[in-house]
């Protein structure tokens, strides 16, 4: 018996979900790093950022969560889509989600995902990360949990678990991204691919020693297929006062436009699903803020989902962690 543990961040599906989501995300210590001294403070700190933050991203949500977060819908067909494609294999194996802060009843935290894999006595795991690239933020803290889970349990002890910690560089991956945004710059050979990754605090990468900037610019889609578009990489959704990885989309987009380009695609990585920094931030503020700078064609890849190449390929990823 298998079981695929699908690792993801979570969302609200309803606007009173906002505040406790963001309360479960400020108070991981993998998002705000407190010293150990004063570490006790990261509840009640918690609970001030996410007091004060909540109107503002309450604003964004209602855009976006028409019928319940994206997300979840997506994690879950991907969760099934993996399923059958292992069952193609000739792999019988069953997926559940791990969310890190928030779930959809009946669908899990990462404890309530290990009490299913628990009770349906499943015999190998194999722990999927569902983001492309690591980071300390992200599928570290996800797989920090887990561990902590893991070994507190002594039934969980003994299941053998395979970790895929990263595949930003799986042919499948930067294969359907690299097709996805062919299928969008065809008609207008030479279009300015924009890439937009989720941006981090600097200091995860230059203190912590955090592989994330490392393995977006090691694998970005089209330069790894030697397409000749011209390319842009920048970060986006900071949040708070620190310095974050750079430079920012905002600032990059309007540099561009200041320089003369006038048509975008735009391509969202490090996430394979559509969310609120998608669907919101892009689709929404950054386009805004490009047409005021003079954009006239801007253009958004859809997000990966249920490509058929990619989930083929995370299957055969699994099976060779098998
Ligand atoms: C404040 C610290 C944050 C770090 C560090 C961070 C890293 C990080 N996040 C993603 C992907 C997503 N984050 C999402 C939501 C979200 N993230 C933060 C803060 C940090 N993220 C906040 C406050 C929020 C809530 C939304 C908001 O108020 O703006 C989401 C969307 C989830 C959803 O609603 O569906 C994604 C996706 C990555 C990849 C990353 C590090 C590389
Ligand atoms: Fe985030
Ligand atoms: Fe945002």
């Amino acid at each position: 018996k298998v079981g695929v543990l699908l690792l993801n961040l979570g969302g609200p599906d309803t606007l009173d979900q906002v505040e406790p989501f963001l309360y479960n995300l400020f108070s991981d210590p993998e998002i705000i790093t407190l010293p150990g001294a004063v570490r006790w403070l990261n509840g009640p700190l918690a609970w001030i950022i996410a007091k004060t933050r909540a109107p503002m991203s309450r604003e964004g949500y209602k855009q976006v969560l028409d019928g319940g977060s994206p997300q979840l819908r997506t994690t879950l067909a991907q969760g099934a889509a993996i399923e059958a494609a292992l069952s193609t294999r000739g792999v019988s194996a069953k997926s559940y989600i791990g969310m890190r802060y928030w779930h959809a009843p009946p669908h899990p935290y990462t404890d309530e995902a290990l009490a299913a894999i628990k009770a349906d006595g499943v015999q190998r795991l194999v722990v999927l990360p569902l983001y492309p690239q690591f980071s300390i933020s992200t599928s570290g803290s996800s797989l920090r949990l887990l561990e902590r889970e893991y070994y507190q349990d002594q039934q969980l002890r003994l299941l053998k678990n395979v970790v895929i910690p990263a595949w930003y560089n799986r042919q499948g991956y930067v294969h359907s991204m690299a097709r996805l945004i062919a299928s969008r710059t065809g008609e207008r050979a030479g279009a300015h691919v924009f890439f937009s990754a989720h941006g981090l605090p600097q200091k995860y990468v230059q203190e912590l020693g955090d592989p994330y900037q490392q393995q977006i610019e090691a694998a970005l889609p089209l330069r790894v297929l030697g397409y000749s578009n011209p390319d842009t990489l920048a970060y986006q959704s900071k949040v708070g006062p620190v310095p974050w990885l750079q430079p920012y989309t905002d600032e990059k987009i309007k540099e561009l436009a200041g320089g003369g380009v006038s048509s975008l695609v735009v391509v969202p990585i490090s996430f394979v699903s559509e969310h609120i920094e998608t669907l919101e931030e892009i689709d929404i503020e950054y386009r805004e803020l490009a047409e005021e700078a003079g954009i006239t064609h801007w253009e958004r890849v859809p997000a990966l989902g249920v490509e058929e190449d990619f989930i083929e390929d995370l299957a055969s990823a699994v099976v060779e962690a098998l």
